[in-house]
């Protein structure tokens, strides 16, 4: 089989291979981008496999980074790419189940394509276009099926991350998981209790990204895969929810957790915790935990200007889009259009700042000035108060003035 016209992609890292076959050794396009020209699809790194050994590689090209040596990986830098070079390797025990003890480097195509997880991401291709398929591959490709190389049970006993990438290739490509292969994630799905959780997050939001969604959370929940992922333990009722969520993918990884979250119905108190479980960054988790305070308070209620202002026009777009998987329209430009009708965006954004109401006040700086700040940006996103000096003047005034006839009665509010 051939692939009659090759992407840029390909053509622009044909002199890597080539230059590799000058010098006596074999070097074939391998994994995923082979995959994906075949499947008419996008490609994203075009990945080589050869049997020149690291130190070999090295030789042959100018500009190279060892990014993972022991591994067999030189990162070779050409024109304007970047080529992971990886020698063609077994991988013979894998005592903890997610990584080699040793890398053995073979010089036979055929040994390293045994060792790789599915037929569909064991072809090569050489810079002619010409398929090497040694486990039927092509003919997985074109039924749509995820079949493990060999015997599944020792795939998933190499990598037991292997199973989670079954699982995400289905929602990925659509395609259905091969039954001795499903058989053998159920078996030892208990082998992913030893991959890290960066590792099953990648695949997790991966899975729920893809464009056939269902196709990989129904084995998910089946395979009782779910049960290694935080929170998620005790809900295969809310799974159920999850799955049959309307198809429409899912455009972000904030969107992923969102929905996520709150369809499982994690309890609010719990929502810290389990997103640092899985790893999340510090910046993701705020955008999550606002978000789905934000969304419990818009399926109830329309927009207000203060929970508007409080989350701001990228968390306001991800709310409203979520609307869809919970049966209410999105009203995307609307939201967005009351967001940018607001009179200020920022506390910065007031005409005053704390050192004007010091000046005009002459009173001591104190937790007062904060307030009084805070008390004017609520009225101004309100309209209740106009946003120049003279007008946020004129209510600082008002306000001490109350907080200090207040103080006398012996309640101090403001200062
Ligand atoms: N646990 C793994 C990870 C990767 N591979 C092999 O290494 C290739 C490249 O891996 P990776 O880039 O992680 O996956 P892709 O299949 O390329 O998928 P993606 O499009 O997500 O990059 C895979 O195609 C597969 O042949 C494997 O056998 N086992
Ligand atoms: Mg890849």
């Amino acid at each position: 089989m051939m692939l009659e016209v090759l992407p840029a992609e390909f053509k622009d890292a044909t002199p890597l291979i080539t230059a590799l076959e000058k010098a006596g050794f074999e070097a074939y396009f391998v994994g995923g981008s082979v995959r994906d020209a075949l499947l008419g699809k996008r490609i994203h790194d075009v990945d080589i496999a050869t049997s020149a050994y690291p130190e070999e590689v090295k030789q042959i090209f100018k500009r190279t980074v060892d990014v993972g040596i022991e591994h067999g990986t030189v990162l070779v830098l050409y024109e304007a790419g970047q080529y992971e070079v990886t020698t063609f390797r077994t991988e013979s025990t894998y005592q903890d189940y997610r990584r080699p003890d040793e890398v053995t480097f073979v010089r036979s195509l055929a040994e390293d394509l045994k060792r790789r997880d599915f037929t569909i991401n064991a072809l090569a291709m050489n810079c002619q276009g010409e398929i090497v398929d040694l486990f039927q591959g092509i003919a997985d490709l074109e039924d749509g099926v995820i079949k493990a190389v060999g015997d599944a049970s020792e795939r998933f006993n190499e990598d037991a991350l292997r199973m989670l990438r079954a699982l995400r290739f289905a929602s990925q490509l659509g395609f259905r998981i091969e039954g001795k292969t499903f058989d053998a994630i159920v078996e030892h799905h208990r082998l992913l209790a030893k991959i890290s959780i960066e590792r099953i997050q990648i695949e997790f939001v991966k899975l729920m990204l893809g464009t056939h969604r269902r196709n990989g959370l129904e084995p998910f929940k089946i395979s009782t895969c779910y049960q290694h992922c935080p929170g998620f333990q005790e809900k295969a009722t809310e799974l159920r929810r999850l799955i049959e969520l309307p198809e429409q993918p899912m455009t972000s990884e904030a969107m992923v957790w969102l929905v996520t979250f709150y369809c499982l119905e994690i309890p609010e108190k719990d929502w810290r915790l389990l997103l640092s479980q899985w790893k999340l960054s510090n910046q993701m988790i705020k955008v999550v935990i606002d978000s789905l305070k934000g969304l419990t308070y818009r399926l109830a209620h329309s927009w207000t200007a203060d929970w508007l202002y409080e989350l701001g026009a990228e968390k306001v777009r991800l709310i409203e889009e979520s609307l869809l998987y919970f049966g209410q329209e999105p009203q995307v430009a609307a939201a967005l259009a009351m967001y940018e009708a607001l009179r200020i965006h920022s506390i910065q954004e007031l005409a005053v700042n704390g050192q004007d109401l010091l000046k005009a006040t002459d009173l001591k700086p104190g937790p007062w000035v904060g307030r009084c700040l805070g008390a004017m940006e609520k009225a101004v996103i309100n309209n209740s108060l106009a946003n120049d000096r003279a007008s946020l003047l004129a209510y600082a005034e008002r306000l001490l003035a109350e907080s200090t006839d207040e103080k006398k009665e012996g309640d101090n509010d403001l200062s």
